[in-house]
């Protein structure tokens, strides 16, 4: 489907709540520089496939390794996220009372505590790259502001620069443009497709039009299980998509709308 060498690959992985299997012995396939979204019936699965990528579910069977060499089934979510996996999740968790360039600053160096990191005097290479996040995420002129003055998309694209500050190779976003205007949408779209260009990003969403417009892979989940894969244009045909998920979304909006 792509030519682009896969940066994760789960093999038959399972995770189970009590007995009850959220995710059943899956096979799935993340490639370098792709837009990848998950969508599916609600319980299918997706949020357990980020808990169980990102080390905060863990999988009774099967593997996941990450860049051809790493086993995240055996790491901790510490690990994981020094190897190169970094999540981002709907809730914003910025620090509000900080401006939006300590914000990165925290992010650039994680490691050290709050009061020394914003003592320490920044190297030109670090100025630089904080620099450039804030260009990517359209906010060089909000970079003063305090975080929790920001509107609800500014304060999203904060955090995902932050998870960015971490140079990933893979990036999972957990419905990022829940509760975001049009305009707010579009430019995340844009943000998305700019970062996937070094990257990965894993993306579980429910909004069709979004994953319609910026996805280069669409995952279908069912019942823990891969029920489609392949561009939105085919996933949107497949009888059995249609069956169990976009069907029935067609019928809910038909009658929300009236249509
Ligand atoms: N911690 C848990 N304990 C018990 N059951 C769980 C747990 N987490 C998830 N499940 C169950 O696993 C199944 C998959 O849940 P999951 O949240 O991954 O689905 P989802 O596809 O993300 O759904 P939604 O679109 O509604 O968020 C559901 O039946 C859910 O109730």
């Amino acid at each position: 489907m792509s030519k682009n060498p896969a940066v994760l690959r789960s093999k038959k992985i399972t995770v189970e709540f009590s007995g009850f299997k959220a995710i059943n012995e899956l096979d799935f396939q993340v490639n370098r520089n792709t837009v990848h979204f998950v969508i599916g019936p609600n319980g299918a699965g997706k949020t357990t496939l980020l808990d169980v990528i990102c080390g905060n579910a863990r999988a009774s069977k099967g593997s996941i390794t990450f860049n051809e060499k790493y086993e995240l089934a055996k790491m901790s979510e510490n690990e994981i996220v020094h190897r190169g996996i970094s999540r981002k999740f709907q809730a914003p968790s910025v620090f509000a009372h900080l401006t939006v360039f300590e914000n990165l600053e925290i992010a650039m160096k994680q490691k050290k505590t709050l009061r020394s990191i914003l003592r320490a005097k920044m190297t030109k290479e670090e100025e630089q790259k904080l620099t450039d996040m804030l260009d990517l995420i359209g906010l060089t002129s909000e970079k003063d502001k305090s975080a929790g003055s920001l509107a609800h998309g500014q304060k999203q694209w904060l955090e995902i620069a932050m998870v960015l500050m971490q140079e990933p190779d893979l990036v999972l976003l957990d419905e990022p443009i829940a509760g975001m205007s049009k305009q707010e949408r579009i430019k995340t779209g844009e943000l998305i497709t700019k970062i996937a260009k070094e990257r990965a990003v894993l993306i579980v969403e429910h909004d069709m039009d979004f994953v319609k417009d910026y996805a280069d892979v669409v995952t279908v989940m069912h019942e823990g299980q891969l029920l489609f894969e392949g561009s939105m244009e085919d996933v949107q045909k497949d009888p059995k998509v249609r069956e169990v998920y976009l069907g029935r979304k067609v019928d809910a909006d038909a009658e929300v709308t009236g249509t």
